[in-house]
């Protein structure tokens, strides 16, 4: 048991209490206090009940700060170890804390190597260790190699990936080739045995020829319709319907069933988001994620050449954005996720500001709470439900049973935050993320603060300051 350092926390205590007029619990949200103790939530108790003596006890009392579980983002490329000048775990988990997020699940590529088999999943856990800020676990890559291999897929999951991930298009990393629906139906099994879930990039390549007049500069790569226009919702669509035919087997009974597919960054909200529903229906295990950038923004809005927007799949059009924000709201989005994938400036061409060639990729972990704030809350979003999307969902979906929820028993990940404190991000703005340059949100307006997040009971974060020392954990599976 490792007890808080002054280096590791801001607040180097190993009892305490937490208190505030708005505490968001899975009960609703209380008045009243937290009591954390060796990392732990050990109490949560109602104003009305809460009996201490604060002369001898260390309170922390956030006035009307809204107190809420961690993030908990299950979509970030850290790009670390091998293209650290990207991102690298120090730098990112720093936005991660400074944003609110308390854990994240870093995606198996973008490094180098691709996180596929055991080996490079240890290369990974060494590169985060002492090094990380927020707690960090990762998913594996399924890819051709491994998904033929079951031994292969067998001591990767065994090593401590908390589940896979896999593209159905080309990933654009050398070593990260995309799978087919054949290929995940033969993986389906392995992780029914481990209980894991697998996370698909759900777009597959169409014959486009004659639909997309690229040549001869009749389309113009600066204008962002040319981009859109080459990944039509189309490409979603004809990937979850081949994904929806596998889910049938993760049903009770199935030949898969404790397997479970999860479908991330889903833009596309008008026939892919039927066929997910219809799906989850019939009974089959399956979740998706949407992103902030695609709530956020809309392709009509996005400037000649500004190749910050460019990711895939696409953000789409506004009336697209609008469906997205009804189906989160209904409960057919599950979660949320950043999808923070970024690269080094040059890659994204700003000058040139060609869509076609420039790498996709939108850079926003430090932004994810106040950007999904400020856009939902004109939709009357309440905490609880941002809890749920940020914190209660993506707990599940990454098996991380004491995280999730501010709840006795459960890890100490708190944020702490001001729903109406606005701020702009211009360049005086303390960003951490590695290129700021880059990221679609910069120059932008946000509301909602963050003002303190705690992991595993430290405060590794406060008004723009970080502990002085990474000591949050690697996260393997057990
Ligand atoms: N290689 C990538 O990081 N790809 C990512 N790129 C995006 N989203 O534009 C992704 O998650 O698909
Ligand atoms: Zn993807
Ligand atoms: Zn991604």
């Amino acid at each position: 048991k490792k007890l808080p350092s002054s280096d590791c926390s801001l607040l180097p205590h190993n009892h305490y209490w937490i208190s505030s007029k708005r505490i968001v619990t899975p009960n609703g949200t209380i008045s009243g206090a937290v009591e954390i103790k060796e990392g732990r939530i050990i109490s949560v108790v109602a104003e009305e009940n809460w009996h201490v003596n604060s002369s001898f006890t260390t309170v922390v009392n956030y006035g009307e700060s809204v107190v809420m579980p961690g993030f908990i983002d299950v979509h970030a490329h850290l790009d670390d170890p091998g293209r650290s000048e990207w991102e690298g775990f120090p730098s990112g988990t720093k936005a991660a804390a400074a944003g609110g997020v308390t854990t994240l699940v870093d995606m198996p590529l973008n490094s180098a190597p691709s996180t596929v088999s055991e080996e490079t999943l240890k290369l990974k856990v060494q590169a985060a260790e002492g090094r990380v800020y927020v707690d960090v676990g990762f998913w594996g890559g399924l890819v051709p190699e491994n998904a033929e291999n079951a031994s292969s897929l067998e001591r990767l999951l065994n090593a401590g990936v908390l589940g896979l991930k896999s593209f159905m298009v080309p990933s654009g990393i050398n070593d990260f080739p995309m799978t087919t629906a054949s290929h995940i139906k033969e993986a389906l099994p392995t992780l029914a045995r481990y209980k894991r879930p697998l996370l698909v990039h759900a777009e597959v390549l169409l014959d486009l020829d004659g639909k997309v007049e690229l040549e001869d500069g009749v389309e113009n790569a600066r204008s962002y319709s040319t981009y859109l226009k080459t990944r039509p919702a189309s490409m979603e669509e004809a990937a979850i319907n081949q994904l929806i035919t596998l889910s049938k087997d993760t049903r009770a009974g199935g030949s898969a069933e404790g397997a479970h597919l999860h479908i991330v960054h889903l833009s596309d909200a008008r026939t892919s988001l039927n066929l997910i529903k219809e799906a989850k229906q019939r009974g089959d295990s399956i979740t998706v994620e949407t992103c902030p950038h695609y709530l956020a923004f809309a392709a009509e809005d996005i400037p000649d050449g500004d190749t910050r927007f460019k990711c895939a799949p696409p953000i789409r059009d506004a009336a697209n954005k609008e469906k997205l924000w009804d189906a989160l709201l209904d409960g057919d989005i599950d979660m949320l996720s950043s999808d923070h994938s970024p690269s080094v400036p040059e890659m994204k061409l700003l000058d040139e500001g060609d869509f076609l060639k420039a790498w996709g990729g939108i850079s926003s972990l430090q932004f994810v709470l106040p950007a999904t704030w400020t856009h939902g809350r004109k939709y009357g979003i309440t905490f609880e439900q941002l809890a749920s999307w940020w914190s209660e969902n993506p707990a599940k979906l990454a098996g991380l049973t004491t995280k999730g929820a501010i709840a006795v028993g459960n890890q100490a990940d708190i944020v702490v935050w001001e729903p109406d404190m606005e701020f702009d991000l211009d360049n005086d703005y303390p960003v951490h993320i590695k290129h700021p340059s880059i990221s679609a949100y910069m120059g932008s307006r946000l509301s909602g603060k963050v003002l303190a997040t705690f992991v595993r009971g430290n405060l590794v974060y406060k008004e723009g300051n970080h502990a002085s020392q990474a000591c949050a954990l690697p996260i393997l599976h057990r």
